[in-house]
């Protein structure tokens, strides 16, 4: 398993923990993370096979170096136990918690996966979780949540339980979900730590996908879980900056450079300032160009 607390995190794709071919398939679409679902998407019934056959594709199947998550059912139920003990065993990146409701939520799983760790010779603090937050109290509590662990990666919210919980439901434009992805993305960033939006459930209204993409690109998430292969690229393509933008990285991380030089960490470029703030965000630029394969090597823009 590849845990790169850096990394890109565009899309994460649910995969159907009973889903042999599925499983099989799933590193082949190019997700930045793969989640494989032992919750909603399986039936009382298939939760033990389930959770045997996402073992075993993660003992047999090169995922190469993408992300495997695991989304475990939920601490109410009388599974979670064996999936957090069986997933630390086959060594999973990191365990999604879903249904989050307070702190003490991920305290509890951290527990239990330190103990797993311990029991499976698995270095103690390797395993890292995120948390679903799936209603109004999940959301009202989100920034103790967001810093309740320092295995946590990140928070992601989940619409169509949350909708539920709230007694409405989805709208196009998604103006019942505005306060819960303002504080999810606040708390993530008060955190240090990722921000997913949530699943976009009709896979074919591509145009539907772009506009929300778009929406919570712009309000500073790190991407969205996803459903299906097909929305992969149209994700990927929102987060894919113009060549305006790393024309525009370049010369800043370019301009900086000659300041640092000079002595100073700050230096005008055409009539604007260039500061520390300017150059993180130029290399967020650089290093969303580079995923989405429109620079070289020397981080020049060759297009696609
Ligand atoms: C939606 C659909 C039925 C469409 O089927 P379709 O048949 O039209 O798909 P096609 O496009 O035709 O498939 C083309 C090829 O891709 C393969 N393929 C498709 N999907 C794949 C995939 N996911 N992984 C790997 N492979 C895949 C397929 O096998 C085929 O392979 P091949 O035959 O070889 O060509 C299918 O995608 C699917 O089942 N998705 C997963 C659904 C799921 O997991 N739901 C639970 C998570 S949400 C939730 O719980 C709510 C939440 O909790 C969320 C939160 O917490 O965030 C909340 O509260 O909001
Ligand atoms: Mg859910």
């Amino acid at each position: 398993m590849t845990f790169k607390p850096d990394r890109l995190r565009r899309t994460m794709m649910f995969v159907p923990g009973n889903n042999a071919g599925m499983l099989k398939d799933a590193g082949i679409y190019g997700a930045d993370s793969i989640m494989f679902d032992l919750e909603d998407s399986v039936s009382l019934a298939e939760k033990d096979s389930a959770r045997i056959l996402v073992y075993e594709a993660l003992q047999t199947v090169d995922y190469g170096d993408t992300e495997l998550v695991v989304r475990i059912n939920g601490l109410d139920t009388e599974f979670y136990q064996a999936d957090i003990k069986a997933m630390v065993k086959a060594g999973i990146d990191v365990i999604r918690i879903p249904k989050v409701e307070n702190a003490g939520m991920v305290e509890a799983t951290e527990k239990l996966v330190a103990d797993a760790e311990a029991q499976f010779g698995i270095p103690v603090g390797t395993t890292h979780v995120m948390a679903a937050i799936e209603s109004a109290e999940g959301v009202l509590n989100v920034s103790q949540i967001a810093k309740a662990s320092d295995r946590m990666i990140g928070v992601a919210l989940s619409a169509e339980d949350y909708t539920t919980d709230m007694q409405t439901h989805r709208y196009p434009g998604g103006k019942e979900l505005e306060f819960a992805r303002n504080m999810i993305i606040n708390a993530a960033r008060a955190a240090h730590i990722a921000a997913f939006d949530t699943v976009y459930t009709n896979v074919d209204n591509v145009d539907g996908l772009i506009e929300e993409t778009e929406f919570i690109h712009q309000l500073g998430y790190d991407g969205k879980s996803v459903i299906n292969p097909r929305q992969i690229p149209v994700i990927n393509k929102v987060f894919e900056p113009s060549e305006t933008e790393v024309k525009n990285a370049q010369n800043v991380i370019a301009a900086i450079e000659r300041a640092h030089q000079a002595g100073s960490g700050v230096i005008a470029m055409n009539g604007q300032m260039v500061d520390r703030p300017v150059v993180l965000r130029a290399e967020r630029v650089m290093k969303l160009a580079k995923a989405s394969g429109i620079v070289d090597k020397e981080g020049h823009y060759i297009g696609k």
